[in-house]
Formats: structure tokens, C-alpha cells, sequence
């Protein structure tokens, strides 16, 4: 990894939603760097502005104010076209493997429907699809299957296979894990971590989950009401946060002790009616 030279910045990206003349401000000036193999978490509460971020990076919203460029390169307001090539490089694995993977095509359509977009033969794409597959654990032969025959974890799979055909330099992963059983979570970060470390891909890292982001992230950013308020090493930020909402946020975050989760609890009850006070206010 080299974290010196970012692959992607994003510097004071603002994002309105509503409307012209009533817009609601998601995300205020934010600034964030992800280095070439280096994976960064994106933290924060519901409705923090975590996906929003990434949405701002895909182009699947517009920023209001602000510049993203990605290596070297400003990507902020690119046309459809240009947009469609950066495919390419910038992939997106989201939460919800049961939503993301069209029911009515096999794994092997799935996985070469990019391919095919690309222009790559469709020699060259079942050699691909079956590499990726290999790479995330799953035999060739599932490809003539369809999405509703996998579980849960097997289908995050598919989709980080799908994610990864085109060798993207930079893969968004929005919640990947969140709807997943605690053992199958272990299982697709170990592969998320393996597969960085083999192709030195990067990763922008949205969870809610300290644990989850702890586990697999170099760098850690906290976002709290579409600000970042705190951006450090992932071991420092998810252990001992500087922030009073980080410090908030971790005492929140799920523990084995059932007397630490309830006092946990407590303080996460008590952050949400601060939270609640403060949008009041605002
Ligand atoms: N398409 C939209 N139109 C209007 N408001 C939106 C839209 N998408 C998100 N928002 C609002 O923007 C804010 C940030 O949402 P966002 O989804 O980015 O938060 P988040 O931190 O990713 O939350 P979660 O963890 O629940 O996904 C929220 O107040 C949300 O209600």
C-alpha cells in the first residue's frame, strides 16, 4: 500500500438535496483521501451522509460545490460516457445481496454482463468469470445458476465477483456486510482483506460497525450530520477516538459482554437523544 499517493480526494464536496430553493445540505465540505491499496472506513449513524459520499463518487448524485478526482484525474461532473468508462475502474459492491443481483439471469450472465459492455469476447469473458469466481471460493459450475439458489453470504460473493471482473483500482463498498450473519461476515471480510492483498485494489468502507471497520481498514474516517469530524488510523480512531461523537460511536458499537453491551446501550441511548436535540436546534 501506498497511502502517500491518493487515488481518490475529495476536497470540500458539498451535496444538497431537496430542492433549488429549499435544499437540504447532506454532506458540508468534505475532504477525504483514499491511497492506492489502502482501504478507508466510513463511519457514522444513520443518516450521517455515509452513502451519500460514495453516491457523490459514482456520479449517482450531483455535488453542489467541491472537486473529486480520481487518480489525478477530476471526475466531479463527468458526461454519461465518461462516467460509463470509469466503470471500469471505480465498482461498487451494496448491501443488500439480495436486491442487487438481477433474479432472472444466471451467476455466468451476471458476471460477464460488464464484460460483454466492454467489448470483451465471450471466450475471453467465461475465463474471467470463471477466475473470479475461483477468487472468491465458488466453483465454475455455479454459473449456470440463478441468484435465488445461494445464501446470503454466497450471493455477497457474487457480487464482490461481479465488482472485480473488470479489475477495477477502486471498489466502494456501501454496508457490504450489514445484512449478514456474524460467522458469514467474518468469511466475506477475509475475502475483501485476501483479495486486496493479492490485486492491491482500494476500498472506500461505509459501515456503521467499528468492529467490522477495525477489522479491515488502514484509515477511518467519522462522519457525523455530513460532516467528517475525525480521520485517523483505523486502529487509533476505532479504539481510542479523539472526537467526542467518535468516542459517542464506539461506545455504541456491540461487544461479547452482556454488562458492557447494556452500559453501551446507555450511552448510545443517551447519543441519540443528543442527536435528536441537536437536529431540533438546527
Ligand atoms: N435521494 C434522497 N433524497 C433526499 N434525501 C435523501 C436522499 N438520500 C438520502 N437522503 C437523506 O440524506 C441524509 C444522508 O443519507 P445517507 O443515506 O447518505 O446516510 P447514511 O449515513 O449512509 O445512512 P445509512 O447508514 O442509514 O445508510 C439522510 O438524512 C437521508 O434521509
Amino acid at each position: 500500500m501506498n497511502a502517500q499517493t491518493p487515488l481518490l480526494t475529495a476536497e470540500n464536496v458539498v451535496v444538497d438535496y431537496g430542492t433549488r430553493r429549499h435544499p437540504n445540505r447532506v454532506l458540508h465540505e468534505v475532504s477525504l483521501e483514499v491511497g492506492d491499496g489502502e482501504c478507508v472506513g466510513l463511519v457514522g449513524e444513520s443518516g450521517s451522509g455515509k452513502s451519500t459520499l460514495g453516491k457523490a463518487i459514482l456520479g449517482l448524485v450531483p455535488v453542489a460545490s467541491g472537486k473529486i478526482t480520481f487518480d489525478g484525474r477530476d471526475i466531479t461532473h463527468l458526461k454519461r460516457r465518461e462516467r460509463r468508462e470509469l466503470a471500469k475502474d471505480i465498482q461498487v459492491v451494496f448491501q443488500d445481496p439480495y436486491g442487487s443481483l438481477n433474479p432472472m439471469m444466471t451467476i455466468g450472465e451476471i458476471l460477464a454482463e460488464p464484460l460483454a459492455t466492454a467489448g470483451v469476447g465471450r471466450a475471453k469473458a467465461r475465463r474471467t468469470v470463471n477466475e473470479m469466481l475461483e477468487r472468491v471460493n465458488l466453483p465454475a459450475s455455479v454459473s449456470d445458476r440463478f441468484p435465488s439458489e445461494f445464501s446470503g453470504g454466497q450471493r455477497q460473493r457474487i457480487a464482490i465477483a461481479r465488482a472485480l471482473v473488470r479489475r477495477p483500482r477502486l471498489i466502494i463498498c456501501d454496508e457490504p456486510v450489514s445484512a449478514l450473519d456474524l460467522t458469514t461476515q467474518a468469511t466475506v471480510l477475509e475475502l475483501l482483506i485476501d483479495l486486496q492483498r493479492d490485486t492491491g485494489v482500494s476500498y472506500l468502507f461505509v459501515s456503521h460497525d467499528l468492529g467490522v471497520v477495525r477489522r479491515i481498514c488502514h484509515r477511518v474516517a467519522v462522519m457525523y450530520r455530513g460532516n467528517l469530524v475525525e480521520v485517523g488510523d483505523g486502529e487509533q480512531v476505532t479504539r481510542d477516538p479523539q472526537h467526542p461523537y467518535s468516542q459517542r460511536l464506539l461506545a455504541a458499537s456491540p461487544v461479547a459482554d452482556p454488562a458492557q453491551q447494556a452500559e453501551r446501550r446507555a450511552e448510545w441511548l443517551a447519543l441519540r437523544a443528543a442527536h435528536a436535540r441537536d437536529s431540533a436546534a438546527a
